[in-house]
């Protein structure tokens, strides 16, 4: 699905208007641009629907929308579908900035609940996509008088919509990185990680990610350079192939023949962490979609792919077939799972708060609070003392999660090692992350236990356009007393 061109970011993050740019009365129109006429009406409303949806029941965006999208399939033409989803994910991404500016031009009232999505979609039209400034007023102010509740709003709408659009430059040029987190984010980064880090992490959080595959046969020097080169890719420290703009994934070589996986760079570190060898009995709990069960089953490791959603572990099956691997699927509560079971490995990818990938998932960090992070927290431990029961003596686990909060990452190491004597943890190497050289910038991506944290900001020159955040730790459970091993 194509989507409507952003207007281009500076340096800082923040959009500007050059001297040399087109007025905005002759705004270049990208790929799903509104059209002007009162048509693109559908595109508005289906936005408008999903972000409140996503906002009032906290469901995720990935959910809401294709549901939203599948009820008015039959009206709704592609390219404004695109529109509708390029929409939600900028208003997302960039919802801080957009509800202060809101504020600020709302003296002695407040927009909330349906007034406040109706004026989120029509901002970030305004102020972040290609779209003319009067198609985004036009249609909202059409949305309104059609909406039994926002009927009495559609002055206001419109002046609103055309102050905004009157002030971008001004809206834009005060909007700091650290604006678009909400309130709650904002405390804890800045007291975990300090202002100038949180400034430059929240700086690459707000982009979109770039995309980046992980081949099939990832240790295969050669292939790499070769595919790299099919695919107008870059090869990052890491190995992964970072495509040099974003394209529909179906139509690049390779996607039919199985030869790569798309997956963040970071995300392919921990299963490569386990280094899993051909015939040993793998584990792969929490595994839909299933990046990390492909690379476990390319190794020709005997893989168990446990997850509970009978209807997400359907994509585990897909990717395994479509990379023609095999493995074994179990749609199962993993606390559940049978405790005579052993496995001499097991990565255990475990459900998390996912505020490491904010640049995909936006609207993470409007929709989870600090109490759903105890919550998983809680869960995440269960889930470790359930995958150290089950680990052979002398086998490896990984606990991994993309998530960047101490309680789901550094503290369940702490965790692990202190509930679990019989536990050790491997420390990680900046070899094992990289492909070929660039170790010392890869070293950043260690933390002073041996554990991976990778930061979206950090990973040296290689990795400059970011990646998700992620945490990974891997344990050896000690050989039983009689075993020579
Ligand atoms: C972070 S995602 C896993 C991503 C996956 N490992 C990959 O690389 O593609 C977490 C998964 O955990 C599953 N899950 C959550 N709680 C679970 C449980 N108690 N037992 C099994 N699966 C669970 C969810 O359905 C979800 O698919």
């Amino acid at each position: 699905m194509t989507s409507p061109s952003q207007k281009p970011p500076d340096d800082t993050g923040r959009k500007s208007r050059s001297a040399s740019s087109p007025a905005r009365t002759h705004k270049p129109r990208g790929a799903g641009a509104a059209r002007d006429d009162g048509e693109g009406l559908a595109a508005r409303r289906l936005a408008f629907t999903v972000i409140g949806e996503v906002l009032r029941s906290r469901r995720p965006l990935d959910d809401a929308f294709p549901q939203a999208l599948a009820a008015m399939k039959a009206d709704i033409p592609q390219r404004d579908a695109a529109l509708a989803r390029a929409i939600c994910i900028v208003a997302f991404r960039r919802m801080g900035t957009i509800r202060a500016a809101l504020a600020a031009r709302m003296t002695g009232k407040s927009a909330k609940g349906q007034l406040r999505d109706l004026l989120t979609v029509i901002a970030a039209q305004i102020l972040f996509l290609d779209v003319p400034d009067h198609a985004a007023v036009a249609t909202g102010v059409a949305l309104a008088r059609s909406h039994p509740d926002l009927k009495h709003y559609a002055r206001l709408v419109n002046a609103l919509g055309r102050r905004i659009a009157r002030e971008r430059e001004s809206i834009l040029a005060e909007a700091g990185p650290l604006d678009d987190l909400p309130e709650w984010l904002h405390a804890r980064w800045l007291s975990r990680w300090g202002e100038a880090e949180c400034i430059a992490m929240a700086g690459v959080l707000r982009r979109e990610a770039p995309l980046d595959l992980t081949l099939r046969d990832d240790q295969d020097g050669p292939a790499r350079a070769l595919w790299a080169e099919r695919l107008d890719a870059r090869i990052l420290p890491t190995g992964s192939l970072r495509l040099a703009d974003r394209r529909a994934v179906e139509t690049l070589p390779g996607y039919d023949d199985g030869a790569w996986l798309v997956q963040d760079a970071a995300a392919a570190i921990p299963a490569r962490l386990l280094a899993v060898g051909p015939g040993e009995r793998v584990a792969d709990l929490c595994a839909a979609p299933g990046g990390k069960t492909v690379q476990l089953a390319a190794r020709g490791a005997d893989v168990l792919a446990v997850d509970r959603s009978q209807k997400r572990l359907t994509r585990v099956a897909e990717n395994l077939a479509r990379l023609r691997l095999t493995a074994r699927l179990r749609a199962a509560d993993v606390l559940a799972l049978e405790d005579d079971l052993r496995f001499d490995a097991i990565l255990l990818d475990a459900p998390c708060s996912a505020t490491g990938t904010l640049r995909r998932n936006p609207d993470v960090a409007w929709t989870k609070t600090p109490e759903d992070i105890a919550k998983l927290a809680d869960l995440q431990r269960r889930l470790i003392d359930k995958a150290v029961g089950l680990l052979a003596p002398g086998g490896r686990l990984v606990y991994c999660t993309c998530s960047l909060e101490p309680e789901e990452g550094e503290a369940q190491a702490r965790y692990l090692l202190e509930r679990h004597g019989d536990m050790q943890r491997i420390a990680i190497t900046p070899d094992e992350l990289a492909a070929s050289g660039a170790l010392a910038d890869l070293a950043g991506l260690i933390d002073a236990q041996g554990d991976f944290r990778a930061l979206p900001h950090r990973g040296g020159s290689g990795l400059v356009e970011g990646l998700d955040g992620f945490f990974a730790a891997r344990f050896r459970k000690l050989p039983a007393a009689n075993d020579p091993a």
